[in-house]
């Protein structure tokens, strides 16, 4: 069984530019787990596809018993996602790649035996960080210093070597090569 790989770093440092285009050129290689949710279903979802749907007690029961990686509550329901989604990926024959933040990762390394490797993705500078946060034009200005003042705190979590390998993703093409080296060695 393949280890999880799992990625972290600042939010517009470009992971899911990165991720799309390892899923673009690998479609069959690796699998993302399947959140749980609180939330009702919409149409056309599948339960254990889209989500694992569960009910606010089950949910709250799930996070008693050590469940989740990580669980969040937004606009009403909860998010997360279990250990065991993650296992389901890898006894699929798939490499299961997480995509989570600081908190995550600590809480991979800590609470759990998945035996997962890490790499971190860094923005060449805070400040090209800001300019594609911009670019991407998804942000306000609150939350632009929400994720600024959140990447500070990640690249200092970096630099105390928590992760197996760093990316600086200046120039795209380079960075995708070295993630490839990275989740195909060792
Ligand atoms: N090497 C690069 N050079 C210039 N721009 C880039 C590079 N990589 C990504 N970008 C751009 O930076 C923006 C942020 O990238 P992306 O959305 O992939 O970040 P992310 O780390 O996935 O963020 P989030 O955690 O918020 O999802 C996007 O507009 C993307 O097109």
């Amino acid at each position: 069984m393949s280890r999880p790989i799992v990625i972290s770093g600042p939010s517009g440092a470009g992971k899911s530019t990165l991720l799309k285009k390892l899923f673009q050129e690998y479609p069959d290689t690796f699998g993302f787990s399947v959140s749980s949710t609180t939330r009702n279903p919409r149409e056309g979802e599948v339960h254990g596809k889209d989500y694992n749907f569960a009910t606010v007690e089950e949910f709250k029961q799930m996070i008693d018993a050590n469940k989740f990686i990580e669980w969040a509550q937004f606009s009403g329901n909860y998010y997360g996602t279990t250990v065991d989604s993650v296992k389901e990926v890898s006894s699929s024959g798939k490499t299961c790649i997480l995509d989570i933040d600081m908190q995550g990762v600590k809480s991979v390394k800590d609470k759990t035996d998945l035996n997962a490797r890490y790499l971190f993705i860094a923005p060449p500078s805070i400040d090209d960080l800001r300019k594609r946060l911009e670019g991407r034009g998804t942000e306000t200005e609150e939350s632009l210093n929400k994720r600024l003042s959140a990447a500070t705190a990640e690249m200092e979590y970096a630099n105390t070597g928590a992760h197996d390998k760093i990316i600086v993703n200046d120039d795209l093409d380079k960075a995708y090569a070295e993630l490839k080296d990275f989740i195909f060695g060792n």
